[in-house]
């Protein structure tokens, strides 16, 4: 909002006529009393009030409680002193009433006309009708200061009465006013020479003596507020209470006139600001008599509107006191402006004070102060052009930089601190962190090293097992180097030495029964390995082999050599893991035994061809004897060994499981068992000599006595008699041999009992390997059943009466050997035909195929 460019119009409280009508001075009041040194120019304004009949305002008019507003008036000097003296100089009677004159010509248009009036003159210049002059008393100022009042005189009749208050814990509020050079500043400040009001009150307040520091009273284009606060000790002196008191100056700028000024740009901005601030101040006060004058008026708030009045709100609205001085100029220039301030001031004189606040509180104050600072700064910037906002931008952004700094400065400050902390913290988190995280790995570490260890311990032990199962392997191929060496001699010493094909051809099948294992290299000291040797040379002896076969089978049907061989391997690998190594040797001397008695007695009776071997009579004599036990040893042995082996006897098949032969074992055992005892019935002597070889329970002391039946000579004497080569119960052929023969001398009903395995194993039997050696064997046969058919019919008899007791020895072996019953076929042809023609069948085959090969050592 832009100043006006000139200030309204105030009310005229006062209006002095011209010749006004002359009424009775008033009574002399405390006010006037008081004013020992009243200017004349306050003299004079009382005389015209006086004169006018129009009382003053007074003081002494109001009520003791009801104080009311001292509004001084201090006329300035004009620049000629001795102008304004003159024309401050009363004037008696009617010339009183004349209009000063100006040296030079110049005239006044204010002059005091009493102590606390004014007569305001229009110059001539301005009425319209120069004859009819206008003249205008203002009249109840607390005091008219004439031109040549001086400073002193304003600080003690304006500054004393709100010193004192304040020294006495009141706030006082002291404003100059009026036009720009009226001297306001002059009467505030002063000068060196002549201090003004502030200064005078400073020097009281703090006994200042020096007078001369006061800097020379510029004019400044600014709202200038001067606030003192006090505080003492109550005048109790047993209260320790306090008063504050404040009090304070302000130099209001001065309205200005825009034609008179002639100021533009920012100045006349700073003008236009200033005079509306000061309109403002006039406003709340003008409001504050109306709302005193009619009660229904409301007090308006003119106070917001400007910073000074919001500071000074507390004096404006009437609860403190405030005292006006106004400063004017005397000059007709100057007419405009005085009257505007007297028509505006003057009846400020009528605020009255009823309820005066003295509390003060300095903390609500100052901050009150501070935000109407704000609020003020922030309106300025408002309502200021451009221009001036480019400069209060500067300012401001110089400030706002300033504070801006200072708060990016606290705010780094603050972020930093917090920054440090928060490093501290993870710091601290990070330092145990690391701490536990080096624990567990120094843990793992030593895991690890642990691990290692045994690891390596493991690998140690690993080597060493290595080199255990190396030297194993080796010892095994010595083994296995040593059993092929002692195989091949052993089949070698049997093919020169044996000829009982039959018991070969045996033996070889019962091996061949065992596995159908096709593998030949595999000797290893393993049971199993058992097997697969037997089935190695059962399949040598069928000439099915691969490797020792070629050895075996140039033999010719010299399969006693391969039985051996297999026996001697399973002798040496097998058997002697499990402590029959000394039976098996055991065997293999009752075969040697058996072998040559057998030579023997072939020799003996004529019909076999002497065997090349030598006889030994005394192992002739216990052949029986050792053939009876070898053959319930090795029946043994083939029953507590192993399952496999009795299968091995009894299968002729390859794909039959261990159970199920040893099963098949067991019933042929029974079988046997029960043959034998059938037979019984029909020759005693056969069933003497089938108990001896097929008992597996009884001892060898039985079985001896089996052979001692009365009417019977002793074996070995009946063979040395008769020199009737004993058969052979091939036990060096191992288990599977002996099993062979223990099975083979079963009657042939009953190994139809097992019904397929013949046919098989005679067909395996029959083999050109078996025979080459069936006619010896044959021939023993034909000549057993001979013989058996002569003890039939003739039950006496020397010779025949011992060979009839031997017979069915003889034909015992002779079965064993090769596994045909001669008998029993006769049996079963004389049974007509009741037993299995498989069988029988078989024995007719066997017959015929021994009868066509020729006696190999014939
Ligand atoms: N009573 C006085 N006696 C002698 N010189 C005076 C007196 N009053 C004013 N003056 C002179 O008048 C001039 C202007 O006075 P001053 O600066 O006080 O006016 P102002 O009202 O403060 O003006 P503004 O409002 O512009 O500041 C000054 O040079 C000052 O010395």
């Amino acid at each position: 909002m832009a100043a006006p460019s000139e200030p309204a119009s105030p009310p005229s409280p006062t209006t002095v006529r011209r010749n006004p009508p002359r009424r009775a001075r008033p009574p002399p009041t405390p006010l006037a009393s008081a004013k020992p040194k009243a200017s004349s120019l306050s003299r004079l304004l009382e005389d015209e009030a006086a004169a006018a009949s129009i009382p003053p305002p007074p003081a002494s008019s109001s009520s003791p409680q009801e104080e009311r507003l001292k509004v001084y008036l201090r006329i300035r000097p004009l620049p000629n002193r001795e102008r304004c003296k003159a024309v401050a100089r009363p004037i008696p009677g009617k010339d009183q009433r004349r209009k000063p004159k100006q040296a030079g010509g110049g005239e006044v248009c204010l002059v005091p006309t009493g102590p606390n009036s004014v007569a305001l003159t229009v110059p001539q210049s301005k009425l319209l009708d120069p004859k009819r002059g206008r003249t205008e008393v203002f009249d109840g100022f607390s005091a008219v200061f004439s031109p040549d009042s001086t400073q002193l005189d304003i600080f003690e009749q304006v500054m004393n009465p709100l010193l004192d208050d304040f020294l006495g814990g009141k706030s006082g509020l002291l404003v100059a006013m009026g036009p720009t050079g009226s001297g306001k500043t002059h009467t505030i400040f002063g000068s060196p020479r002549n201090p003004g009001v502030l200064p005078l009150t400073l020097r009281r307040i703090f006994n200042a003596q020096d007078e001369n520091k006061v800097a020379d009273r510029p004019a400044s284009r600014s709202q200038c507020i001067i606030t003192i606060h006090g505080v003492r000790k109550s005048g109790d002196a047993d209260s320790d209470s306090l008063s504050r008191a404040v009090l304070t100056i302000a130099d209001l700028a001065g309205a200005e006139r825009e034609r008179k000024t002639g100021n533009q740009g920012s100045r006349l901005l700073e003008s236009n600001f200033i005079n509306n601030t000061s309109m403002v101040f006039s406003l709340c006060l003008r409001s504050l008599l109306e709302h005193q004058k009619n009660q229904k008026k409301p007090l308006e708030m003119h106070f917001k509107n400007s910073m000074l009045t919001r500071y000074l709100r507390d004096y404006l609205e009437g609860r403190k006191k405030m005292t006006l001085i106004l400063n004017v100029k005397p000059a007709d220039d100057d007419y405009l402006d005085t009257s505007f301030l007297l028509r505006q001031a003057s009846p400020y004189m009528k605020i009255k004070y009823t309820s005066l606040d003295d509390s003060s509180d300095l903390v609500s104050t100052k901050r009150s102060n501070a935000s109407l600072i704000y609020q003020e700064n922030k309106k300025k910037r408002k309502f200021q052009k451009p221009e001036v906002l480019v400069v209060e931008r500067k300012k401001n952004t110089d400030t706002d930089n300033i504070t801006k700094v200072s708060e990016e400065d606290e705010a780094q400050h603050k972020f930093l601190s917090s920054e440090l902390q928060r490093v501290s913290r993870s710091e601290t988190i990070m330092t145990n962190f690391a701490r536990a995280l080096w624990t567990v790995l120094k843990q793992y570490k030593n895991k690890l090293l642990e691990s290692e260890n045994a690891a390596e311990s493991m690998k140690e032990l690993i080597r060493d097992k290595d080199t255990q199962i190396m030297q194993l392997k080796k010892e095994l191929e010595i083994l296995n180097s040593h059993c092929s060496c002692k195989n091949v001699l052993v089949t070698e010493d049997a093919s020169i030495d044996r000829d009982d094909s039959v018991s070969s051809g045996q033996s070889g099948q019962n091996l061949l029964s065992l596995s159908s294992k096709p593998d030949l290299g595999c000797y290893d000291a393993s049971v199993d390995n058992f097997h697969l040797v037997a089935g190695e040379v059962s399949k040598e002896l069928t000439c099915h082999g691969p490797d020792n076969s070629s050895a075996r089978c140039s033999l010719k049907g010299e399969s006693v050599s391969c039985d051996t061989s297999s026996i001697s391997l399973i002798d040496e690998q097998e058997l002697s893991s499990i402590g029959l190594k000394v039976e098996v040797q055991a065997i293999h001397k009752k075969l040697d035994a058996s072998e040559r008695f057998s030579e023997q007695t072939s020799a003996h009776t004529g019909d076999i061809a002497p065997s090349s071997s030598h006889s030994d009579n005394q192992s002739d004599q216990s052949f029986t004897e050792h053939h009876m036990l070898q053959c319930q040893r090795t029946e043994k042995i083939r029953i507590s060994l192993s399952p496999q082996c009795t299968s091995c006897s009894k299968k002729a098949t390859i794909e039959q499981s261990e159970e199920g032969t040893e099963e098949l074992s067991k019933t042929t055992v029974e079988d046997i068992q029960h043959d034998n005892n059938t037979r019984e019935v029909e020759h005693p002597d056969y069933l003497s000599s089938s108990q001896q070889v097929n008992s597996e329970t009884e001892d060898v002391s039985s079985s001896q006595s089996s052979l001692q039946l009365p009417g019977m000579v002793s074996p070995q004497k009946k063979l040395d008699e008769l020199d009737i080569e004993p058969e052979r119960c091939e036990p060096g052929g191992g288990k599977a041999n002996v099993e062979y023969v223990t099975g083979h001398s079963q009657a042939p009903e009953q190994r139809s009992d097992c019904g397929d395995l013949v046919p098989c194993l005679l067909k395996e039997i029959t083999s050109p390997v078996k025979a080459s050696k069936a006619p010896s064997k044959v021939s023993e046969a034909e000549e057993g059943a001979d013989k058996k058919k002569g003890l039939a019919s003739r039950p006496g008899g020397d010779t025949k009466k011992t060979r009839r007791r031997l017979q069915p020895a003889a034909s015992m072996m002779l079965k064993e050997l090769i596994g045909v019953d001669l008998d029993a076929d006769t049996k079963r042809e004389e049974r007509g035909k009741s037993s299995s023609s498989v069988a029988t069948g078989m024995s007719e085959e066997l017959i015929r195929l021994v009868r066509a090969r020729p006696v190999r050592r014939a």
